[in-house]
């Protein structure tokens, strides 16, 4: 698989008369990493879930490679590569961490799933568990492993450090700094973690009230602190 660009164009989305999203534009080319950043309630989890098809549109466009996916519900847009993991992470408590995977893995051969766990060995260790059995930690490696199984051409992930110990958070950094370096996957990011998220993009877009309220590279929010106090409400 190879990675895709994203393009998201005018896109205005919400729930039901609750417009969250407002006139939302930005590209992603392929192999990039973009985090999205912002104080909480400003709409990134619902921007993530409205491209994921799973909100209600108004108005705009995504596009994924040469693919309109704007008018396909969720399930038409996993098919045609994009892959999300939504903050509350949404794995099968009842399966164990090995039959999770296997969804994860559409058509690919079983032995795929050596992937993951040459990327998480926590999860090795743990493939007779159940899901309900994992940490919070633990289950936010397996819903994460289990996307990047499908090979994504365009990977959404919402919060994916939250309640990883900082050695397991450096690790997926790097193993999904990986995934877009060989222009596997383009990766979008929703984190708290500011300076591990800045590390990681190569570019970034900050929302306010559901619209773009700066957009840049790492160094140019770096090098205006105003910025980051204003958007973000703190130093970094
Ligand atoms: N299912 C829903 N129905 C109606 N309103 C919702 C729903 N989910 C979220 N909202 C509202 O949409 C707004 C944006 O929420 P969202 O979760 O997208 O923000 P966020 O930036 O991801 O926040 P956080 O950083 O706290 O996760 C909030 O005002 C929230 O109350």
């Amino acid at each position: 698989m190879t990675a895709a660009p994203l393009d998201v164009h005018g896109l205005s989305a919400g729930y039901g008369p609750t417009r969250i999203i407002e006139d939302v534009t930005f590209h992603v080319p392929a192999g990039g990493r973009l985090a999205v950043l912002g104080r909480n309630g400003v709409g990134k989890t619902t921007l993530f879930a409205s491209i994921a098809g799973q909100t209600k549109r108004y108005a705009g466009h995504v596009t994924l490679g040469a693919l309109d996916i704007t008018a396909l519900d969720g399930s038409a847009r996993a098919l045609g590569g994009l892959g999300y993991v939504p903050q509350n992470r949404s794995i099968f408590q009842s399966l164990t961490v090995e039959e999770n995977l296997q969804v994860g893995l559409k058509s690919r051969p079983r032995s795929a799933i050596e992937e993951s766990y040459a990327m998480f060995p926590r999860l090795k260790e743990r493939r007779k568990n159940l899901g309900s059995q994992l940490s919070g930690g633990e289950q936010q490696m397996l819903a994460t492993a289990r996307t990047i199984l499908g090979q994504p051409t365009v990977l959404l992930l919402d919060e994916p450090l939250e309640g990883l110990a900082p050695v397991i958070c450096d690790e997926l950094m790097a193993a999904l700094t990986a995934l877009a370096a060989d222009r596997t996957t383009t990766i979008l990011l929703v984190e708290q973690r500011i300076k591990a998220a800045l590390d990681f993009a190569d570019d970034v877009i900050i929302l306010e009230r559901g619209r773009i309220a700066w957009q840049g590279t790492p160094a140019a929010l770096d090098a205006d602190q105003r910025v980051v106090e204003r958007l973000l409400g703190v130093g970094h």
